[in-house]
């Protein structure tokens, strides 16, 4: 295809650094075992990342200079975390074979793992990304979902990445681990189309008890489970949600309501675990190689917070 192809493959670094997925694994399970919902977070920064400009590790860089972060975004503000995480990756890997592998590539490999924590699928991680030198806010802002974006325009974000609608539906599967914050869901509670009345499609007490911490106003950053009876374990409960009218987010609740062939999927994954776990591995796999720099296209980043700074040579030669 044109946005995923077969630049990419598992053995990369097997000759360059063939101890990298042991030691992203292992960074990983010690930063989970310390906090579970870690493996949620770093799950979430791969989708962020490959959503704006490819998997480039642009959703990693602070801001600096003309650089402007894409941790500033609506999506990522007050949200996005687990960067402390992928820079003690980085400084190990680095330590084991230096300036050999990419901030994107540990992104992915990161990602993997921590599904394969919580009791999610294992997939073989297609490796050979590039870090790019760039980020894009307004991609940041324009190309992620919103949680209270409509169906078809979820849908329709997803597809321009190449993404289709079980790829949407498998890995809004993700939100079986993880919290959100009050302020993505608000509307849904008090004021879901403006005229002052709840979203009709959600459970009438389950909506009573998100409202007593998630007031009309206030308590914007007060956490929720996205799957409150598992929120640790990599299982099909979110989607059991969804059909009991319970998702925790609109854009979880209208897989369910909006269309009929996701509906279907939805259906199909809550009795089926499976399915979910062999459709959810393809889809990250497809999600994770979204417009991979590859070859001598960007570069092998030192600190996955910034660009490497080029040798003066390069600035007076070109
Ligand atoms: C389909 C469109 C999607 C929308 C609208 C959406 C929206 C959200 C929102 C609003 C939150 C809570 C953020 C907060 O309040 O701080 C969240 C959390 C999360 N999302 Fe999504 N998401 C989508 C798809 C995905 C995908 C494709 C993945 C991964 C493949 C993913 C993984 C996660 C995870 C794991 C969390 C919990 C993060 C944590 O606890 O730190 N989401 N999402
Ligand atoms: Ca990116």
């Amino acid at each position: 295809g044109k946005k995923y192809g077969g630049y990419l493959y598992p053995q990369f670094y097997q000759h360059s650094c063939p101890k990298v997925e042991e030691i992203v694994r292992s960074v990983v399970a010690k930063a989970v075992a310390k906090e579970a919902r870690m493996a949620a977070s770093l799950l979430r920064l791969e989708f962020h990342d490959c959503f704006v400009k490819g998997c480039d590790a642009s959703s990693l860089l602070d801001s600096s200079g003309v650089l402007v972060s894409e941790k500033r975004s609506n999506p990522n503000r007050n949200s996005a975390r687990g960067f402390e995480v992928l820079d003690e990756i980085k400084s190990a890997v680095e330590k084991a074979c230096p300036h050999t592998v990419s901030c994107a590539d540990i992104l992915a490999l990161a990602a993997r793992d921590s599904t394969v924590l919580t009791g999610g699928p294992n997939w073989e991680v297609p490796l050979g990304r590039r870090d790019s030198r760039s980020a894009s806010l307004s991609g940041s802002n324009n190309d992620i979902p919103a949680p209270n974006n409509t169906f078809q325009t979820i849908l329709t974000k997803f597809k321009r990445q190449g993404l289709d609608i079980v790829d949407l539906v498998a890995l809004s599967g993700s939100h079986t681990i993880g919290s959100s914050r009050c302020t993505s869901f608000r509307q849904r509670l008090y004021n879901q189309s403006g005229n002052g009345l709840p979203d009709m499609t959600l459970d009438q007490s389950y909506a009573a008890q998100l409202k007593t911490r998630c007031p009309r106003s206030g308590g914007d950053q007060t956490l929720f489970f996205l799957d409150p009876p598992s929120p640790t374990k990599f299982d099909t409960s979110y989607f059991k949600n969804l059909v009991a009218y319970k998702g925790l987010l609109n854009s979880d609740e209208v897989l369910f309501t909006m269309n009929a062939e996701s509906r279907k999927l939805v259906k199909l994954y809550a009795e089926n675990q499976e399915l979910f776990f062999q459709h959810f591995a393809q889809s990250m796999i497809k999600m994770s190689s979204i417009s991979p720099l590859t070859g001598s296209r960007g570069e092998i980043r030192r600190i996955c917070r910034r660009v490497n700074n080029k040798p003066l040579f390069k600035c007076i030669s070109s």
